[in-house]
């Protein structure tokens, strides 16, 4: 254990260039723990709150640092969050901002894990943690809201299931996103890349499942391993009550034809994985995809869950997707996404640790998802700020922590 003897803030870059949250947390014993807080583009409406980043500051400087200085451990987590929730004093972190609150909660784990000697998937999983790695999801085409005038899907992600080690999978990855940018030059189809380093060409859906297909297909007999793809359809972004349905750039999809539409894709292109698929208020229309398809694919829950035991623990209910994604940011620390996770575990539904698709250079979601046993991570194929998490899954597993 380990007294908290300050915390400090400030405002960093995120990888769209807006301000975010930096954490330092210092300990007695000279521990030492950063983290900053990443962002999200197409949130879902039941995640904590993120405030703008001075705002945040100044509420976490006035009402959170007091109960954290002298008063917290860093290695006892649990009492660093359940300080960070009296502090904010609501439901939802909006009075310190869960960008305050998880980049704090983060860097208090690096702290403690300082002072142990401990590689942070340690501290925060135990001595047996390491020997397991989360297969990489690689977002390679993206539109939706991440990139303008792209695919009405958010995301088109490579699956490399077959790989024998994280770094061979990570680096097929990149391989796709190369392969990608080649087919996409032979069709003469220029592209600019979205938020998170995924091409971003002005294609329908339909031509993006053909190079994904074509793409995996090539990289995987290069390499000698299955690699399958998948899709994070971000449907809540696409449901207009209004409009009835799925408003895709060509036609509007009842909920009927959106769970049969993605039904029929999973068959036809064998989708490892299926990110919101339907609205987040539609736990009805998961359980029926889940029904259709689950025994073949991850049915995963983002905006849906949210990080969140409540809505998960509705989810297992009513048999609503396969899985989970966990953003501590959704959530706000360490010890809730921990909650989310171990109850997602107890269910038999797999966890799949993803970053957001505002990002800064921090790597804790890599320690995050070897510290759980994640059986997959989404954290983009290529650009700086995805690499961060990337290269310390590649360092973890060459015990370079
Ligand atoms: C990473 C995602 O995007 P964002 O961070 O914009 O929510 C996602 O939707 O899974
Ligand atoms: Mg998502």
């Amino acid at each position: 254990m380990t007294l908290v003897t300050d915390v400090r803030l400030r405002r960093v870059l995120d990888s769209r260039g807006n301000p975010t949250v930096e954490a330092d947390v210092l300990t007695e014993e000279g521990g030492f723990g950063r983290a900053a807080a990443p962002s999200g583009a197409s949130t879902g409406e039941y995640e904590a709150i993120e405030l703008p980043a001075a705002e945040a500051i100044a509420k976490a400087r006035e009402d959170a640092v007091p109960r954290l200085v002298g008063e917290v451990h860093a290695g006892n987590q649990r009492e660093v969050d359940r300080a960070l929730h009296v502090a904010d004093g609501t439901e939802d972190f909006s009075g310190i901002g869960a960008n305050s609150a998880v980049a704090i909660s983060m860097a208090a784990a690096k702290a403690g894990a300082s002072v142990t000697g401990a590689p942070l998937y340690q501290h925060l999983g135990g001595t047996f943690r390491g020997n397991n790695y989360p297969i990489p999801l690689g977002n390679v085409i993206g539109g939706g809201e991440h990139a303008a005038d792209a695919t009405d899907i958010q995301e088109f992600l490579a699956a490399p299931v077959g790989a024998p080690s994280v770094s061979e999978a990570i680096f097929a990855n990149a391989a796709v996103h190369g392969e990608v940018h080649d087919i996409l030059m032979e069709r003469d189809e220029p592209a600019g890349k979205g938020d998170e380093g995924a091409w971003a060409p002005s294609i329908d859906d339909e031509e993006a499942f053909e190079i994904m297909d074509e793409a995996t297909t090539t990289v995987a007999d290069e390499v000698g391993f299955e690699i399958r793809f998948g899709l994070d359809v971000a449907a809540a972004e696409m449901y207009d009550e209004a409009e009835g349905g799925y408003v895709y750039s060509d036609r509007v999809r009842s909920t009927e034809e959106q769970v049969e539409y993605i039904a029929d894709l999973v068959a036809e292109y064998d989708l490892k994985y299926v990110e919101d698929p339907l609205d987040e208020d539609d736990y009805e229309g998961f359980a029926d995809l889940t029904e259709k398809v689950g025994d073949r694919t991850l049915v995963c829950g983002d905006d849906l869950f949210v990080t969140n035991t409540d809505r998960l623990g509705e989810g297992i209910q009513q048999g609503a997707a396969n899985s989970i994604l966990i953003k501590p940011n959704q959530i706000g620390t360490l010890s809730d996404a921990f909650d989310a996770i171990e109850l997602a575990v107890e269910n038999a539904y797999g966890h799949v640790v993803s970053h957001r698709s505002g990002e800064t250079e921090d790597a804790t979601i890599a320690h995050l998802a070897v510290a759980t046993d994640a059986p997959f991570i989404k954290t983009g194929a290529v650009a700086g700020e995805r690499t961060a998490k990337l290269n310390e899954l590649i360092r973890i597993e060459d015990n370079a922590v």
